[in-house]
C-alpha cells in the first residue's frame, strides 16, 4: 500500500508547491510510482510546475461529478511521475466541492507508492479538506519566527484531527541573516527536522522555466537537499533503499 502525505505550511509561499513537486520527482527517480495531486484549488500552481497547462480533466471535474478520478491521472516528463491537475479558471472552481477531496483521493493509496498532496496555506476550509485527503503531513516552513509558529499549529492540528506529522523542511535557509538556525527551529517545532533547503537562485529559475530543479540543475544545492529529503522521507516510509538511477 502507498502512503498519502500532504504537504502543508502555515504561511503562503513558502515553498511548499516547490517541495512537492521536487519531493515527488526526486521519488520518482528513485523508482518510485508516485501521483503529485493539486488539491490548492484556487491556485493551480503545481500543475504548472509539473508542466500541465491546458485544457485536461483536473480534479475540479470530479469534485463536481463530472469526471471519473481515473480520467484526471496525468503522466508527466519525469520518470514514474503522475499529476492529478487543478483548472485554473474561477467557473471550474465554484462547481468544485472540496469537501469531497478525501473521499476522492485517499483511493489512490492502492495505486501508487507515494501520493503527494499540495494543499493550500494556513487552516481555513479550503486547506483544511485538502490536507485531510493525506494520512500523513510534511510541513514546510521559511526560517522566520512567524512562519514557525503559524507551521507548528497546522501540524498541531493536524495531529489531533488523525494524521501522523512526519516532520518539517526548512526551506530557504540563508536567505537573510536574520535566519532561524535549523536547532532553535527544531525546537521551536518540537517536530523532527527533515531537510534544509538553502536559499538557492537555481530553484527559483526551475519554477520560471516551468521544470522543477531537480531536473533543471540536479547539481546545485537545493536540488541535492530536495533529494536528501526524498531519500530520508523513503526510509521513514519504511521502504527499502531502491537503487539511485
Ligand atoms: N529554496 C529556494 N530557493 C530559492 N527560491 C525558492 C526556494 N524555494 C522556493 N523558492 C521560490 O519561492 C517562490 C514560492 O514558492 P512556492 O510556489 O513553492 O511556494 P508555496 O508555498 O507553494 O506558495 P503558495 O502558498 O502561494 O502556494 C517560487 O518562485 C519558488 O521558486
Amino acid at each position: 500500500m502507498g502512503r498519502l502525505i500532504s504537504i502543508a505550511s502555515g504561511k503562503g509561499g513558502t515553498g511548499k508547491t516547490t517541495t512537492a513537486a521536487n519531493l515527488s520527482i526526486a521519488l520518482g527517480k528513485m523508482g518510485y510510482k508516485v501521483c503529485a495531486v493539486d488539491a490548492d484549488l484556487t491556485m493551480a500552481n503545481l500543475s504548472l510546475v509539473m508542466g500541465i497547462d491546458d485544457a485536461y480533466t483536473t480534479i475540479h471535474d470530479v469534485l463536481a461529478g463530472r469526471a471519473d478520478i481515473n480520467d484526471a491521472i496525468y503522466a508527466t516528463a519525469y520518470e514514474n511521475v503522475h499529476v492529478i491537475p487543478a483548472a485554473i479558471d474561477w467557473e471550474h472552481v465554484i462547481r468544485a466541492d472540496p469537501r469531497r477531496l478525501p473521499e476522492t483521493i485517499k483511493p489512490l493509496k492502492g495505486k501508487f507508492d507515494f501520493v503527494i498532496i499540495d494543499s493550500p496555506a494556513g487552516l481555513q476550509m479550503d486547506a483544511m479538506n485538502a490536507m485531510l485527503s493525506g494520512e500523513e503531513v510534511l510541513l514546510v516552513t521559511n526560517p522566520e519566527i512567524s512562519c514557525l509558529t503559524d507551521t507548528m499549529k497546522v501540524g498541531m492540528v493536524l495531529r489531533k484531527a488523525g494524521l501522523a506529522v512526519l516532520g518539517f523542511v526548512l526551506n530557504r535557509y540563508g536567505r537573510s541573516d536574520n535566519d532561524i538556525p535549523p536547532d532553535v527551529a527544531e525546537e521551536v517545532m518540537e517536530i523532527p527536522l527533515l531537510a534544509v533547503i538553502p536559499e538557492d537562485p537555481p530553484v527559483r529559475e526551475a519554477t520560471l522555466e516551468g521544470v522543477p530543479v531537480v531536473e533543471y540543475k540536479p547539481n546545485s544545492p537545493g536540488a541535492k537537499a530536495f533529494m536528501e529529503l526524498a531519500e530520508r522521507i523513503t526510509r521513514i516510509a519504511g521502504f527499502k533503499a531502491r537503487v539511485m538511477r
